[in-house]
């Protein structure tokens, strides 16, 4: 069986308990994936916890310390299938100390509205992941549509 290497990445938001901006990174490096948006995150070292590997990223990343919040539960066994290559875990961050760069492995961050989320050319292992966070910013849920579409089609003549 193929082994993936375990990323963590982090949903930066400008509130925990009732996010409107998400930060997305635009990759910088290698060349197959730049200009290319994500997670800022990256792959856990030996010996550390996720956690701990998180905020190492976030700091030789971005040059910030952040509160983590709650994990968003993946589909593959809590983890996001995201390239034939990687796993990835993400958490909710908040920044709590420094102003977010792009130091190294991107050249732009921006805070980005849910209406602008697909404005940006996602990694296509983030994609699934971005229209998970939707419902925590208060947005539908992408499985709701077709359920809310499907109730207004319903004849309301027939019984229930
Ligand atoms: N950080 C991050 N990587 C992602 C995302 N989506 C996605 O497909 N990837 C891919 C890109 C890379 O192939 C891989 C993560 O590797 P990385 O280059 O960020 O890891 P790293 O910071 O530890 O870098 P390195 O030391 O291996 O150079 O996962 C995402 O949202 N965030």
């Amino acid at each position: 069986m193929l082994s993936r290497r375990l990323v963590v990445a982090a949903a930066v938001v400008d509130d925990l308990a009732s996010p409107t901006r998400l930060l997305a990174a635009r990759r910088s490096r290698p060349a197959e994936i730049a200009g290319r948006w994500e997670f800022p995150g990256g792959k856990a070292d030996e010996g550390e916890t996720p956690q701990q590997a998180l905020h190492r990223e976030l700091w030789e990343e971005l040059g910030v310390r952040a509160e983590l919040g709650d994990e968003l539960v993946g589909p593959d066994h809590g983890a996001w299938t995201i390239t034939d290559r990687h796993l990835m875990r993400l958490w909710f961050a908040r920044v709590t100390e420094g102003e977010p760069l792009p130091l190294v492995e991107h050249d732009e961050l921006r805070w980005l509205a849910p209406s602008e989320w697909s404005g940006v050319d996602w990694l296509d292992g983030d994609l699934p992941i971005v229209e998970a966070l939707r419902p925590r910013f208060g947005e539908p849920s992408p499985l709701a549509a077709p359920l809310f579409a499907a109730s207004l089609l319903r004849d309301p003549t027939l019984p229930n």
